[in-house]
């Protein structure tokens, strides 16, 4: 029997970290959960794609972190976040979890955050055992213009924000640019605070209440439409239907959510066995940014360098920058391949995977060009 006289649970507060494809959410994130004030957090990952590499990435919180299925956060992951965090709760209530004190969701560079903000504030029971903390949104100092400029839901992402932070500021060439960003950032979103990259903690979560009384008119329509149409309309992608009663959640891959924000863009991986050289990586990388720049959004992963075996080298370019790679000292699990996430936009797959391919045909170990036995998987 329940306890009838006990104090209902104070609510746990959680924390939604957004923004677009590469702008520093897991960076950020890695940096905020070794501080006192994230201490007992639990970590909901998202990720954009079919294979998720951010579990690796995200360091030292194997225990307490719950991966989401990949997809987007919005119609078929807003079942799962329901399910999920109801899950949490229970095995909370039960002592079969530590009794964590603060829940952080990083959403998918892609997600919209109004159907997840939806949940947070209508779903009455989730609404009652969590308070949302406040939304935090990662803007990358370099491609931030030119991101708002093209994708919708990085215009949402910011005016969802409590808190901006303004990330790669120091590599960014152009400060006109930078400062341009900084005032349009404030312009589409006055109420909240724009931080800088190695912002506090402190500065970043215990915002308070989310009050939807301080978020900018446009955020408060996008709500409404949401729990009127259960769904949000994906710019025209109509055919895409709100089924939500449907949908499979054992379905083994998402396909089509990794297709509904903009039938163009496209998430897969390309693998390889045998390590790679570290020349061999970069020519690639230089080939396929010289060929189709402008179509990468996002290339993230882990190589096997034929020069350090011990440990993967961690790649990631962000649209066209390539960020310095790092190397890893020990696999982070028992999967010894190189796996690269690439999330492209009028891109072929097979166009990039026959590039992929052709250099490691020329790499095989010991192998001159022609001695292409390579597997591939
Ligand atoms: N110079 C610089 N690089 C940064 C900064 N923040 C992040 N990066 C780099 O940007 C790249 C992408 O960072 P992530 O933290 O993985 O970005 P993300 O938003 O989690 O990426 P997705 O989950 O794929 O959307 C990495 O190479 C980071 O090292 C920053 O403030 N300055």
């Amino acid at each position: 029997m329940p306890n009838m006289s006990a104090q209902p649970p104070l609510p746990i507060p959680l924390t939604l970290l957004t923004g677009f494809l590469g702008a520093g959410k897991t960076t950020l994130l890695n940096r905020l959960l070794k501080d006192e004030a994230l201490a007992d957090t639990i970590v909901l990952v998202n990720e954009f794609g079919e294979i998720g590499l951010d579990h690796l990435l995200i360091e030292g919180v194997e225990d307490n972190m719950v991966l989401l299925a990949s997809g987007c956060l919005c119609c078929t992951i807003r079942d799962d976040l329901i399910v999920t965090l109801e899950d949490l709760l229970r095995r909370r209530d039960n002592d079969r979890i530590a009794p964590f004190r603060r829940v952080v969701i990083e959403t998918t560079g892609l997600a919209d955050p109004a159907p997840i903000l939806n949940v947070l504030i209508n779903h009455r029971y989730l609404a009652m055992r969590f308070r949302l903390d406040g939304v935090v949104t990662v803007v990358d100092a370099v491609n931030g213009s030119a991101t708002l400029d093209a994708h919708p839901e990085a215009l949402r992402q910011v005016i969802a924000a409590d808190r901006i932070v303004l990330t790669k500021t120091e590599i960014a060439e152009d400060a006109e640019a930078v400062s341009a960003l900084h005032r349009r950032l404030g312009d589409l979103n006055p109420g909240a605070a724009i931080l800088p990259a190695d912002a506090q903690a402190q500065a970043l979560v215990g915002a308070g209440l989310y009050d939807l009384a301080d978020r900018p008119g446009e955020l408060r329509q996008w709500l409404a439409a949401e729990t009127l149409e259960g769904g949000h309309d994906h710019h025209g992608h109509g055919d895409h239907g709100h089924h939500h009663h449907d949908h499979h959640h054992d379905a083994p891959h998402h396909h089509h959510d990794v297709n509904r924000h903009d039938a163009n863009i496209r998430a897969f991986v390309l693998t390889a066995e045998e390590p790679i050289r570290l020349a061999t990586f970069e020519l690639f990388w230089t080939l396929l940014r010289s060929t189709h720049g402008p179509k990468l959004l996002r290339l993230k992963g882990l190589v096997s360098l034929a020069e350090q075996p011990q440990g993967p080298l961690v790649v990631h370019a962000v649209q066209q920058v390539l960020h310095p790679p790092v190397q890893l000292a020990a696999w982070p699990d028992a999967d010894r391949r190189s796996r690269l996430v690439l999330i492209v936009r009028d891109l072929d797959e097979a166009v990039v995977a026959r590039l992929w391919t052709a250099f490691l045909g020329r790499t095989a170990p010991g192998g001159t060009a022609g001695h292409a036995h390579h597997h591939h998987g």
